[in-house]
């Protein structure tokens, strides 16, 4: 897959590159291929190795978010095929956003995050205080089919918006609807509002450093 390509078929567009540097945030619907999509649905799905979701400055506090979550190693030999493809999908992003931004992205990171029902992560951003290591933050949603609702629908009514305040201040609740991607810059306060079904994502970070 020509990564590169597949993102600048979205950015060589204006529109979407002016939503990221003047709203802070673009999403982009049916993000990726259907069959790395639902290879990811169902990684995502395989419930081993979930660990309780630990806040930035290294704690865990069931106040501030209560999902789950497990980093996807970009090893090779270990044997999670589909998140190792993202994690490709996600460096060939950088390089696309950094040639048109700058931004002198470096390295990626990325974890699947299980929300289940009524867990939430209160409003934050995604820099420890006094850092911008992290350029860019990336949600896919991962919640395909559920409740008989069939196409990669969520329906308002069951909550789990992503709520980002943007770049003008406008607050923005952005539905967890199955590969949709919502590119952000990372210094904006977002948070992730409690659903009454399970909520399943990645979540990845454009970083300026190469320390992962
Ligand atoms: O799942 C989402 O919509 C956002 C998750 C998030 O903010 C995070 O993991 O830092
Ligand atoms: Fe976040």
């Amino acid at each position: 897959m020509n990564w590169m390509m597949h993102w600048q078929q979205y950015f060589e567009d204006s529109q979407y590159l002016e939503a990221l540097v003047e709203q802070g945030f673009v999403v982009l619907d049916h993000a990726l291929p259907e069959s790395l999509y639902m290879a990811l649905v169902l990684e995502s799905r395989e419930d081993e190795h979930y660990q309780a979701a630990k806040i930035s400055t290294g704690g865990r506090l069931e106040t501030v978010r209560s999902d789950s979550t497990r980093w996807i190693e970009s090893d090779p030999t270990v044997n999670r095929q589909a998140g190792a493809e993202y994690l490709e999908a996600l460096e060939a992003l950088s390089l696309v956003l950094n040639r048109a931004l700058y931004l002198g992205i470096r390295s990626v990171e990325a974890h699947y995050a299980c929300y289940q029902v009524g867990q939430f992560y209160a409003q934050h951003r995604d820099n420890a205080s006094g850092s911008d290591v992290r350029a860019i933050s990336t949600v896919l949603y991962l919640n395909h089919g559920i409740n008989q609702v069939d196409s990669n629908n969520w329906r308002a009514e069951w909550g789990g918006a992503l709520r980002l305040v943007d770049a003008s201040d406008a607050v923005q609740d952005i539905l967890p609807i199955g590969n949709r991607l919502v590119v952000f810059q990372s210094d904006l306060p977002h948070e992730v509002l409690p659903a009454t079904v399970v909520r399943r994502s990645i979540a990845g970070w454009l970083r300026r450093d190469t320390t992962v």
